[in-house]
């Protein structure tokens, strides 16, 4: 018999570089917190996991990590209890949006699962390694081979704001239709992704309707998707989706708040509206599903509380005939192969799943996770199926410990500053 006593928990925060990305809060800083978690049991097997690292969610994950010895990794209901009495006290958690808004409202309870979410993960890595199976074996079985991602366009310079210090690529800039074009192109030959989805409000409405244009005309036939992050009024919404109707395969959260987005969807005539938004814990669904304010909800297993919560999701979604994506954040391949892993087992995933992952060059595990054909095969090896490099992981912790702590919470606002000092977070709607 296996000894699936937790012993140990190590915490190591890191920060990955990240491209000058625009939004419509700001553009990404030149590096994003990462924490990675690694659980080992009694038989000395580590567990990984991986999610959110600014502080905030580092400090809870200090103290679930102090409590998880003495705790098997199959008792994942257990590790949900001990979340829950996390003291979320002295942390925004006051029901307002985070990180300008881009992930939802902030909830105790959600900032809990958010850090629960990585634990949740490492212990099915660990469980999965001791029994010689695969994750998405311990969720139930796979459904599928691949899953399928889509290319995560964004507007964007070509390098960070003057005196910023951080590291380059040779993207370019892309900041019109020809430069999303572009983008496009090279998503798909380096990945062979299939489907789009371009980070919208950024620009004004119409030259992202522009944008989007082009993108149909150099890929025809292909699903698009635009996401503004909740940047428009209703009627400015309304008016993107009769321009854009034909040629998306859904509109990504257009305007704010789940009432705004149940007028935008009775009145889009057929366009479905999807979001990361609006519905981002369970006490949004029912308002956000019995107004019909929702098509497609993108799940995303880090804030929605970890895999399983994931299937519940997605069990509940197929329940009231709401389709499923997949929302992605800056991320490394752990998390991108826990991604991978439960949306094998979703059999209502009928959406190629978002990743940030093709814009990180760095990694902390010993081998990249590739896309062939815009797709992702499902590992079968035992956990996870992903190896922990120590030397990349150390070097990315070295960063975060030379990090002043500028770098150490993501403020997409506070970067923009520095290319524009009178930047603020604009109020919404911004068109
Ligand atoms: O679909 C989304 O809303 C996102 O991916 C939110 C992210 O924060 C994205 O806007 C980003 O990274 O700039
Ligand atoms: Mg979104």
């Amino acid at each position: 018999m296996k000894d699936l006593t937790v012993t140990e928990v190590r915490l190591t925060p890191i920060l990955v570089a990240d491209p000058p990305l625009l939004n419509t809060q700001g553009v990404h800083q030149p590096y994003t917190p990462r924490l990675i978690i690694e659980v080992v049991t009694a038989d000395g097997v580590t567990g990984l996991g991986e999610t959110y690292g600014d502080t905030k969610y580092l400090e809870l994950a200090r103290s679930l990590a102090g409590r998880l010895p003495g705790h098997p990794v199959s008792d994942l209901n257990g590790l949900f209890t001990l979340a829950g009495s996390l003291d979320t006290e002295g942390h925004s958690t006051d029901g307002t949006a985070d990180v300008g808004g881009l992930r939802g409202v902030q909830t105790a309870d959600k900032l809990r699962l958010s850090v629960v979410s990585g634990f949740e993960v490492a212990c099915l890595d660990a469980l999965g390694r001791a029994l010689e199976l695969p994750v998405h074996a311990l969720l139930g079985g796979k459904v599928r081979d691949s899953v399928e991602y889509s290319a995560y366009l964004f507007y964007r310079w070509a390098d960070h704001p003057e005196g910023v210090a951080g590291e380059s690529d040779d993207w370019g800039a892309a900041l019109d239709p020809e430069g999303i074009v572009a983008q496009a192109r090279r998503f798909v030959a380096d990945h062979g992704f299939g489907s789009f989805k371009l980070k919208g409000g950024v620009f004004r409405p119409e030259e992202e309707i522009a944008a989007v244009r082009a993108l149909a005309e150099a890929f025809p036939g292909h699903p698009l998707r635009l996401d503004p992050n909740g940047a428009w009024s209703v009627e400015t919404s309304l008016k993107v989706a009769a321009e854009l109707r034909e040629v998306l395969e859904y509109l990504e959260d257009p305007t704010t708040g789940t009432p705004a987005m149940a007028e935008v969807a009775a009145r889009a005539g057929g366009l479905p509206l999807a979001t990361n938004m609006c519905v981002t814990t369970f006490p949004e669904i029912p308002e956000a599903f019995t107004t019909g304010a929702v098509q497609v909800l993108l799940s995303d297993h880090h804030y929605w509380g970890g895999l399983r919560n994931t299937q519940q999701l997605a069990a509940l979604c197929r329940t009231f005939g709401v389709g499923v994506s997949m929302h992605s954040n800056t991320h490394l391949g752990i998390s991108l192969a826990a991604m991978t892993h439960v949306a094998a087992t979703v059999p209502n995933l009928h959406h190629a799943c978002d990743t940030h992952y093709p814009w990180q060059h760095e990694e902390v595990l010993t081998e990249r996770l590739t896309f062939t054909g815009g797709r992702l095969t499902v590992p079968d090896g035992p956990g996870l199926g992903v190896t922990l490099d120590r030397d990349r992981l150390d070097r990315l912790h070295r960063r975060w410990l030379d990090d002043d702590g500028s770098m150490r919470d993501r403020d997409d606002a506070a970067a923009m500053r520095r290319a524009d000092p009178a930047w603020t977070s604009p109020a919404v709607p911004r068109w």
